[in-house]
């Protein structure tokens, strides 16, 4: 089932295109407010475009011309199931009653669908929770078995809502190493902030940044060689884009990168992108000179723990040191710092 999406909301400042083709995972990665649920809900038909096409295969879903509704599906109809963080289990149903709903509601006679419930709790590893109350179900096991609900309708296409948001760290790795197996041949849709969804779960990614899709490929490319800010950010790479000077990158502020550069014939000005690990950053409380470094000024904004490291952030590149570096240097926040990456250890390419 190919999902092809094409909405705006201009309330929300929302405008987006993404297609996801069949059997295939969309990661959609974004800060916060950045529109990830909004595209959901508009999958989902919980929201409806100001202008939009929705279509699941040849079938169209939505069809909204300025406001003007030519085409809706309504969201039981759509065969697209929504996960969201929270599980949302009826309290009154039995945990198989609560995964034969979609089949009952879809026809299904009580056997069949109970016998489907079924087979999808022994995919998520719970048939012998079948009798129980939602009630008495850990937050893992009650979001496992949403995960075997939203499946036994057996939607064309499964949105998912940061499914682990609402989880402890804990009880994750299970849920997701589930659902790398259930997502395998089912087309689908998830937002997530953490790294390892997007590497796990998804084939590729799209990332929004205020209702816009900023960047789009397959998910190693986008982690590996992101070209936004956010990519950077939950890849832990740090990253400047200018134009290329013959010789570097220069970023709008004039700082100037020096890399490993893709090849010679870059046309001067072409944008482009610089990426190199925190733990390639020194940092230092004077300007070294007469090395063949990168130095970058800034100001210390927040120490982390980061591993057996200690990452510090300043307003726009992140350095590791270690715990003893950090002290030495009496680095707190507030602290003005050079920080300084060899250039072989800066990646820079078109973008
Ligand atoms: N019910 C609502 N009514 C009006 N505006 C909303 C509503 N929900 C969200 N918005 C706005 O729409 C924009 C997109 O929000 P959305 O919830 O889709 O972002 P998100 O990327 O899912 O964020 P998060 O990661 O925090 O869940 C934001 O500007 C938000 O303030």
């Amino acid at each position: 089932m190919t999902l092809s999406f094409a909405a705006t909301l201009p309330a929300r400042g929302f405008d987006v295109e993404l297609d996801v083709a069949e059997g295939r995972t969309l990661a959609l990665l974004g800060p916060n407010g950045a529109g990830k649920s909004t595209a959901l809900g508009l999958a989902a038909g919980t929201l409806r475009p100001h202008d939009g096409a929705i279509t699941l295969d040849d079938r169209p879903l939505v069809r909204v011309d300025a406001g003007r509704t030519r085409t809706w599906v309504p969201p039981h109809d759509r065969q697209v199931a929504l996960l969201a963080q929270e599980p949302l289990l009826f309290p009154h149903l039995s945990v198989r009653q609560n995964v034969a709903f979609g089949p009952r509601s879809q026809g299904a006679r009580r056997r069949a669908a109970d016998a489907a419930a079924d087979r999808r709790l022994a995919e998520v590893g719970l048939a012998h929770l079948a009798d129980r109350a939602p009630s008495t179900l850990s937050g893992g096991q009650a979001q496992r078995v949403a995960v075997a609900r939203a499946l036994a309708a057996e939607p064309r296409l499964l949105l998912l809502d940061e499914p682990m948001a609402a989880l402890d760290v804990d009880v994750r790795p299970e849920l997701r190493q589930r659902l790398q197996h259930l997502l395998a041949g089912q087309t689908a849709v998830v937002t997530t902030h953490d790294v390892l969804d997007a590497l796990l779960l998804a084939d590729e990614v799209a990332v929004i940044e205020a209702g816009r899709v900023v960047e789009r490929g397959p998910t190693a490319r986008v982690l590996s060689r992101p070209r936004s800010a956010f990519a950077a950010r939950i890849a832990g790479l740090n990253l400047l884009t200018g134009s290329w000077t013959g010789d570097g990158v220069t970023t709008e502020a004039g700082e100037v990168v020096h890399g490993h550069a893709p090849g010679s014939d870059l046309a001067v000005g072409a944008p482009m992108t610089a990426v190199f690990r925190p733990a390639s950053v020194s940092v230092y409380l004077e300007e070294r000179h007469g090395s063949p470094r990168n130095t970058f000024r800034g100001t210390v904004r927040t120490l982390e723990p980061h591993g057996d490291l200690v990452r510090v952030r300043t307003d726009h590149l992140a350095a590791d040191v270690t715990p003893g570096a950090a002290a030495e240097l009496s680095l707190v926040p507030g602290t003005k710092v050079w920080l300084s990456v060899k250039a072989a250890e800066v990646d820079v390419y078109p973008g």
